[in-house]
């Protein structure tokens, strides 16, 4: 396999704590999942800590920066709580994601190009720190064009209208938008991500994607983990995706 084969995992462990959440119990224990991924071959650990609390919570944030073997990816609105609460924990990566408290989930790409003074404060804000950080966009020329402009090194593409695409013929163009906006990224210079309902019967196209360096993945994990167990859910997604990518 060569380097442009190569395809990272990251696990997204946030709906362990929502299921946490829903009865204010101690279990199950995000942090718990996060060591179960490591040890099943995660390339790193995403958490989202939403304004809103629904799942992560900034204690999760602290152990986990404590104990994680591989790295944190940390994904925070662009607001001066998170800014604070990043330069304090100081993750590997951060990536800057849109929210609106009322979501189901994050609907959309951040709109860099529609704020690009705001973000690119914030990226030099959380460069300053150590921090790689990277854009959640659709996959979009101008979001993309925007994101280099604005200092990041690395963007996530938001792969959630591929993975709602109802129809074959939709699911396709959802795909080469994707795959467009890799090819753009990496002509820019920027090591691009993907992510945001990939599961496990549609992850396949997109890790086959030339180029994409990892993909972040969370609710499909837990609800398979629920009837294999963490670590065996983690194993398979981690096996389907290199297969992908060393065939594509
Ligand atoms: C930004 C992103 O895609 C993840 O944080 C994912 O959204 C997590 O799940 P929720 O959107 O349900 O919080
Ligand atoms: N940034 C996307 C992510 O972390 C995982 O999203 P999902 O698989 O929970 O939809």
């Amino acid at each position: 396999m060569t380097d442009a084969n190569r395809i990272l995992l990251g696990v997204n462990i946030d709906h362990v704590a929502t299921l946490r959440q829903a009865r204010g119990t101690r279990y199950p224990d995000p942090v718990k999942a996060a060591l179960d991924a490591e040890e099943a071959g995660a390339d790193g650990i995403t958490v989202h800590l939403r304004e809103d609390r629904r799942h992560i919570q900034e204690r999760d944030v602290r152990l986990l920066k404590e104990v994680l073997q591989t790295r944190m990816n940390f994904e925070m609105g662009v607001t001066e709580e998170m800014l604070a609460f990043a330069e304090e924990i100081r993750p590997a990566h951060v990536c800057l994601v849109p929210e609106t408290r009322q979501e189901l989930t994050t609907e959309g790409g951040l709109d860099v190009a529609g704020q690009e003074p705001r973000i690119a404060a914030a990226v030099q804000r959380l460069s300053q720190i150590g921090c790689e950080v990277s854009l959640f966009i659709d996959p979009e020329e101008r979001q993309i064009e925007a994101s280099k402009r604005v200092g990041a090194p690395a963007i996530e593409l938001h792969t959630g209208r591929y993975a709602d695409a109802t129809t074959p013929v939709e699911a396709a163009k959802e795909l080469a938008r994707i795959r467009d906006g890799v090819a753009c990224g990496l002509a820019h210079g920027l090591i691009v991500n993907a992510g945001h309902g990939l599961h496990y019967h549609n992850v396949e196209p997109v890790a086959a994607i030339a180029g994409i360096n990892e993909l972040n993945i969370g609710h499909a994990l837990v609800a398979h983990a629920l009837f294999v167990g963490f670590k065996q859910a983690v194993l398979e997604m981690k096996q389907l995706i290199v297969a992908a990518a060393s065939r594509g």
